[in-house]
């Protein structure tokens, strides 16, 4: 690659807890810049669903060493993928090193693309890329989180109370970020963003702010 291809090559990480909306700003960061978006945290979920469907216990980690090496990545839809289980079974197989590990190679490549990527998950900032120029850990308070998914699964036809929700949140952030192997932490050059009183569009405008400081540094 040339210097000035890459000079231009952009790789945004965005970190953070379950439903603190770094999927809603990665997606639309990556229309923004024209970038490919991976959102890594369907690969825990896929892995969780492959475990569940063959009847696996989701806290066998022998037959998620298995599965993450052999499952089809085209053979689930996004909506067996969403659900509240699912979220829940994708954070304990995600705390399985050998679940990591073979997830890691797959989402390097989709970030060493050309033009470069943006990425969303628990990690990417401080494992997957450690590397990336541009990186945002998204926070909001638990109780905003709980509301956010609870309105989502609402729509999505998942009537949870919401005491329920915000109970999953708490558990998912103490899983998360208690695992030894890539727990959920912001990276060191990471720059926290709290929607917690943002709307969708000021944490966009925020995020496009954070980043431009970033690439004219
Ligand atoms: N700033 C925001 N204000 C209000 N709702 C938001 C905001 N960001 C995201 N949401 C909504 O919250 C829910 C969770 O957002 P999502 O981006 O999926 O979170 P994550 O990827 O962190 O789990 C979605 O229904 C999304 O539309
Ligand atoms: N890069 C990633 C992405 C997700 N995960 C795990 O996968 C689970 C589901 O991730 P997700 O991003 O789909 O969850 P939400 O934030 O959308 O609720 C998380 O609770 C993490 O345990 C991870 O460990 N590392």
């Amino acid at each position: 690659m040339s210097a000035a291809a890459a000079r231009k090559r952009l790789v945004i990480a965005v970190d953070g807890p379950a439903a603190s909306g770094k999927g809603t700003l990665a997606r639309r960061l990556a229309a923004h810049y024209g970038l490919p978006y991976l959102d890594t945290g369907l690969l825990y979920r896929m892995v969780a669903r492959a475990m569940l469907d063959a009847g696996h216990e989701i806290r066998d980690a022998e037959a998620a060493a298995l599965i993450v090496n052999s499952f089809d990545e085209t053979a689930f839809p996004e909506e067996r993928l969403r659900g509240r289980e699912i979220g829940e079974a994708a954070s304990v197989v995600a705390a399985m090193p050998a679940v990591r590990a073979g997830l890691l190679a797959r989402q390097r490549r989709f970030a060493a693309q050309a033009g470069g990527a943006v990425l969303d998950g628990r990690d990417i900032g401080t494992v997957i890329c450690p590397d990336a120029p541009a990186k945002l850990f998204v926070t909001a308070t638990p109780e905003v989180r709980a509301a956010r998914r609870h309105k989502e699964l609402l729509g999505r036809g998942e009537a949870v109370p919401f005491d329920g929700i915000l109970a999953d949140i708490r558990r998912r952030d103490a899983r998360d970020s208690g695992r030894n192997d890539a727990p959920l932490k912001a990276a060191d050059d990471a720059v926290t963003l709290d929607t917690s009183a943002l709307t969708v569009e000021e944490a966009f405008a925020a995020a496009i702010g954070i980043i431009e400081q970033r690439r004219a540094a």
